[in-house]
């Protein structure tokens, strides 16, 4: 595919080599683009359309929504719900899955999304994104259950992401590389600018939120340490960092130039009998499906993530991800 190929067109060459794929999931495709057109209009215009601010209510996970976290679940809903592809859906913003309506068609594909990925950046005009997941329903789809979507996230057809930063732009991979398209506002459309995006395997640049260290297990501690030794330290190099507080703008810097990005395990969130920060679901399965198809690796320090079975639906998992070789050097400061 070369560059300047629309992202409808490339979906209908990608679904070639999907065994099984019918126009249901060229068009499924496209009813997650629109809705991530859609919710990029509502962050260019923040305050001018009202998507600043608090919600005032929780989601599932205990946290306060923003108001823009409802507007991105309500438009990938009204987005996907109609056309017959789906038989259900399930969203960090609500708190059981959302089996498509009897007035619509049901269809084979169960969708997971992150609706607005780092919400706090919101009213700081900062970075924030969209994440979503396919999956085949178990028994096509008739009367979807949440047992449905706790499949390991190897069986994902497909994942991606929509950045809202300077430009705005699409992410995806359906097990044949990653390609990445960027919007043009003028003709509506993505084109594709950024094909088979690959993940560097070294790299001098890491990611985390270094206001955790205290809770952080050794093996992390020990890592972050020698980064920060740099030239002096055992590493011999001299490493910078970054923490925008958004993964999807983390993991795209990481797919542009490398990088680690860390949201390990710590003792905080062991004390609140959490399982990590983000969640297996609509994060971390695509994030690291999207990694690993750019030849990067996505571990929760111990185990491979793509592997993990599924418990619950808003299940949170340890990540760490990114330039494979560092990857790997963190899974063997956890297996010392
Ligand atoms: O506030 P912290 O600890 O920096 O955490 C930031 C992380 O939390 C998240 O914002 C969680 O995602 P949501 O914004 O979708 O809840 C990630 O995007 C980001 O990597
Ligand atoms: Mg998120
Ligand atoms: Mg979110």
């Amino acid at each position: 595919m070369h560059n300047g190929t629309s992202l409808t067109q490339f979906i209908i060459e990608e679904q070639r080599h999907i065994a099984g794929a019918t126009g249901d999931f060229t068009s499924l495709l496209n009813d997650i683009v629109t809705a991530c057109k859609v919710i990029s209009h509502l962050v260019n215009h923040g305050a001018l359309v009202g998507a600043l601010g608090s919600a005032g209510t929780e989601n599932v996970q205990g946290e306060t929504q923003k108001k823009l976290d409802v507007l991105s679940n309500e438009v990938f809903i009204k987005s996907n719900e109609w056309a017959g592809h789906l038989a259900a859906m399930a969203s960090e913003e609500m708190d059981a899955i959302y089996p498509i309506p009897a007035k619509y068609p049901r269809g084979k594909y169960l969708l997971t999304f992150d609706p607005l990925d780092g919400s706090s950046n919101i009213d700081v005009n900062v970075s924030v994104g969209t994440i979503f997941s396919i999956l085949r329903c178990p028994g096509g789809g008739s009367e979807p259950t949440e047992r449905d979507f706790l499949q390991a996230g190897t069986q994902q057809v497909a994942a991606g992401y929509a950045l809202y930063g300077p430009s705005t732009m699409l992410v995806l991979t359906t097990g044949n590389g990653v390609n990445g398209f960027t919007l043009d506002q003028n003709i509506g459309e993505f084109i594709l600018t950024h094909p088979r995006m690959q993940i560097p395997a070294d790299t001098s640049e890491f990611a985390i939120n270094m206001s955790n260290m205290r809770f952080w297990e050794p093996p992390v501690r020990r890592y972050i340490q020698e980064c920060l030794d740099g030239k002096e330290g055992p590493r011999g190099k001299d490493f910078n960092m970054r923490w925008i507080a958004s993964m999807v703008a983390e993991v795209h810097r990481i797919l542009t130039r490398g990088g680690v990005f860390m949201y390990p395990m710590d003792s905080k969130m062991q004390a609140k009998g959490q399982g990590g920060k983000l969640r297996l679901l609509y994060e971390a399965n695509p994030m690291s499906f999207i990694v690993e198809q750019a030849g990067g690796g996505a571990i929760t320090g111990r185990e491979r993530i793509l592997d993990l079975q599924p418990e619950s639906l808003h299940q949170r998992v340890p990540v760490i991800l990114g330039s494979k070789n560092e990857v790997e050097r963190i899974l063997s400061y956890h297996q010392a």
